[in-house]
């Protein structure tokens, strides 16, 4: 049986290699001091929450290296497309046997969250009562760091729980629920140490020119409104695992990447570093999503809230409830009826309304990549690959093979698309894989992005986190 993590494949027996064993994870008497023995890494995304649990090890080649092994897999997805589906896989059970049910009546992430913790201490998950016990170390993915973020990791208590409770309102899909999330997990596990790694932080580099929105910069710099981008977790995954595949270091390392999932985005990594994303001051920005609107005209939310051209009768539309619609009930779920893209590519014969959504979103995509393209010089050799990731990114292939249409008329030395491996490419074990032919200089490639893995992989590394 194989299981993938980092661009490598382990076998079942190399999981029983005993430098791996559970007992590496040591019960802890005070708040973890020292490296993580045990580590849950906990993702709420707008859609979904994926947890993994993992031991950790010494490598067998260099002793002071601490090697993460996947003890479980969990995920409920579908929140914003109700029933929510509950998958959890156990590869220290025989068989990595998997569980899944449809949860009726989970609607939210912390609702998951709060039935992961239930279902992890039932006989049926098959983990003991004092595996659970021994979690060392809690990584949160929380999408907006604010400024506190741009310094990186926090190790979370009361003190730095208010701090970010300042920044709540700019990801209101994401950060008010791992808020709770990170609550819960203190008063569940009040022995770990819990950390939020921030999707922000990537987006550091920025240049002025790009992050600062044209508005008055006293206001701007007083109420630290300009462009934050998210997704940071993985576009860091993405870049170290492409670089990997590549053969390349990462700060030499240019991609145009693509995270495509209920929340989209896109990211123009210059020699290492962010230079663009779509994203900005909060998640709403950029592209269409499965609920959120993405760009349009910012004039377009005074007339969801007022009437402009009659302006004495003001509409039953307040200003924070056109904030809730664009991010809830906008995006694909607007167009189509359902946030869920999958369903929309599959149906069958096409609707107008799922071809407007497909097309919509093809469109702003492609208006992007122009940007990028342009910004990263790609006609004269400043892209190495163009990289496809997140839910819709890794699991569609005809949307892939749409975009890769699409970037025909840039006319730039790019592989062509290897329909097979586009179609099978996802069986591979590895976390890069080629779609394109390998003739162009400009490499076509998907990563299996793994924010969960990217997380306790930094907090591993940071031994200020300990
Ligand atoms: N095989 C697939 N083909 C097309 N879309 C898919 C596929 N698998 C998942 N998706 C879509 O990906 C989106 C969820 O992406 P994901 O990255 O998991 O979400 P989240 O933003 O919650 O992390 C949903 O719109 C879902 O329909
Ligand atoms: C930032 C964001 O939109 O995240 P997700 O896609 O996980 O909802
Ligand atoms: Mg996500």
């Amino acid at each position: 049986m194989l299981n993938c993590y980092g661009n490598r494949c382990l076998n079942y027996t190399q999981y029983q290699n005993p430098t791996f064993s559970t007992k590496t994870c040591m019960p802890t008497m005070t708040s973890q001091k020292g490296p993580p023995s045990c580590i849950l890494a906990v993702n709420a995304g707008s859609s979904s929450l994926k947890l993994q649990l993992f031991s950790v090890g010494r490598s067998d080649t260099i002793a002071s290296d601490l090697v993460p092994k996947l003890l479980l897999k969990s995920a409920v997805s579908n929140l914003a497309s109700p029933p929510a589906k509950f998958t959890f896989q156990n590869f220290e059970k025989h068989g990595h046997s998997i569980e899944s049910q449809d949860l009726k009546d989970i609607q939210s992430v912390v609702g998951a969250f709060e039935f992961f913790l239930k279902f992890l201490r039932k006989d049926r998950s098959g983990v003991r009562e004092s595996q659970v016990d021994e979690i060392t170390h809690i990584c949160h993915r929380v999408v907006h760091g604010g400024e506190v973020g741009e310094r990186g990791p926090l190790v979370m208590d009361s003190r730095t729980l208010k701090l970010l409770e300042e920044v709540i309102s700019l990801a209101p899909l994401h950060n008010g629920p791992a808020d709770l999330i990170m609550k819960a997990a203190l008063k569940s596990f009040p022995k770990a140490t819990n950390v939020a790694f921030f999707d922000s932080s990537f987006h550091n580099s920025l240049p002025d020119f790009i992050r600062v929105y044209p508005i008055d910069q006293k206001v701007a710099k007083a109420r630290k409104l300009r462009k934050y981008g998210f997704h940071g977790l993985s576009y860091h995954w993405i870049l170290k695992n492409v670089a990997g595949f590549l053969g390349k270091d990462e700060n030499e390392t240019s991609i145009i990447a693509l995270h495509l999932g209920s929340g989209a985005s896109m990211c123009a990594i210059k020699n290492g570093k962010s230079f663009d994303t779509t994203m900005g001051l909060t998640p709403l920005e950029g592209l269409p999503g499965g609920s959120r609107s993405g760009t349009i005209d910012p004039s377009l939310i005074f007339h969801y809230s007022s009437r402009p051209a009659d302006s004495d009768k003001v509409s039953s539309v307040e200003l924070s409830h056109a904030e809730s619609i664009l991010n809830l009930s906008s995006g694909f779920k607007g167009l189509a009826g359902t946030s869920d893209f999958s369903e929309i590519l599959a149906t069958d014969p096409p609707t107008s309304e799922s071809l407007l959504a497909i097309n919509l979103f093809l469109d702003r995509i492609l208006s992007f990549f122009g940007s990028y393209w342009l910004k990263l010089d790609g006609g004269k050799g400043g892209i190495d690959a163009v990289v496809f990731a997140g839910g819709i990114g890794e699991g569609s292939s005809t949307f892939r093979e749409m975009i890769v249409k699409g970037l025909d008329g840039l006319n730039g030395n790019f592989d062509g698309m290897d329909s097979e491996k586009n179609r099978n490419g996802s069986e591979s074990c590895e976390v890069v894989y080629s779609v394109g032919d390998g003739i162009g200089k400009i490499r076509l490639l998907v990563c299996k992005t793994n924010e969960e893995l990217e997380m306790t992989e930094e907090c591993l590394r940071d031994d200020r986190l300990w």
